[in-house]
């Protein structure tokens, strides 16, 4: 496994009168090479969800292992830099993370830090600027002087040049103009298909993100209350709403043609092109399984 969370609980603040808990008893296990979408309402603790994988935050009960690294509540930590370098963290505001005085220095920091030559460095914060379609021109930037939607694309930047293992993003998206919101999803789609990488994306835009997700976390108030796939997920969008969250339009779609056509069985499509393919082939008469078309998954 290359996550395994058993029974973890954080509480900020834990020995003040302002203490909040915000996980209760989370256990969650995830196998290299799986790309994974967690979504919650507002405050139900996916922020803190993912800033115990990378060790900023260690659990106050409970298990975080994460490849060979375990953090157990209440031990002496290990030594966090392995960690840092295997698990690359994207924040939830860019500016939090950009720190040095040009983009470049930001993005050849990590794979500086984690022992690479400078060329080397250098090369990898090259094809990682291109990789999220910035101009090599920006490099010499301060990062502060980037519009928004730049720096959040340097920042997810600076942690893919180190070319971790495990990528932990907290709202990519957020401040993407909608053709860079795609390609990003592309992007982190083949790093995971192609490269094995896990990827974990905390979204407030579910629909983006349901075509590709092999799993679904759902957090209510700091409890896990789904796991599974997006079929499972799809059966009962109900759930969704009993946790606050709107249910995507293309879960919405699915489930008035599967409710009228008697698709239970279906994988569930969930692009306008896999649907419409589905209609067509139902009222053409054949059997209606188009392979994966459609579904995000080819
Ligand atoms: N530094 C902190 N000190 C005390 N409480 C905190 C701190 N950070 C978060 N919390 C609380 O922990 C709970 C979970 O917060 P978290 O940021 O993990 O939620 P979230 O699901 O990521 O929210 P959002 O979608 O708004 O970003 C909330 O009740 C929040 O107020």
């Amino acid at each position: 496994m290359a996550i395994q969370l058993q029974q973890v609980s954080y509480t900020y603040s834990e020995r003040s009168l302002w203490r909040q808990t915000a996980l209760h008893g989370i256990d969650f296990e995830l196998p290299q090479g799986t790309m994974v979408g967690i979504a919650g309402a507002t405050g139900s603790g996916k922020s803190t969800l993912l800033q115990l994988l990378n060790g900023i935050l260690r659990p106050t009960q409970g298990t975080v292992s994460v490849l060979d690294i375990t953090l157990r509540a209440g031990e002496k930590a290990p030594k966090l830099l392995p960690l840092r370098r295997r698990v690359g963290l994207v924040f939830q505001f860019p500016e939090q993370q950009m720190f040095a005085e040009t983009v470049e220095k930001d993005l050849c920091f990590g794979p500086l830090n984690f022992g690479m030559s400078p060329d080397e460095a250098r090369e990898r914060a090259c094809r990682a600027m291109l990789d999220m379609g910035l101009d090599l021109a920006l490099l010499e930037r301060n990062p502060f002087r980037l519009s928004g939607g730049q720096m959040r694309k340097a920042a997810i930047a600076s942690v893919l040049a180190a070319d971790p293992e495990i990528v932990v993003l907290d709202e990519p998206t957020a401040s993407l103009d909608p053709v860079s919101r795609k390609e990003l999803i592309g992007l982190l789609t083949r790093l995971c298909r192609e490269r094995g990488r896990t990827v974990i994306i905390v979204t407030h835009r579910m629909d983006e993100l349901l075509p590709y997700a092999d799993r679904w976390v759902i957090l209510d108030q700091g409890r896990s209350v789904f796991q599974g796939s997006v079929r499972e997920l799809a059966a009962d969008p109900s759930l969704l709403t009993r946790c606050g969250l709107a249910v995507p339009d293309s879960l919405r779609y699915w489930r008035a043609v599967a409710d009228r056509l008697g698709l239970e069985d279906e994988e569930p499509r969930l692009t306008p092109e896999g649907l419409a393919e589905l209609i067509v082939s139902r009222e053409s008469g054949s059997s209606g399984r188009v392979g994966e078309k459609g579904t995000g998954h080819e």
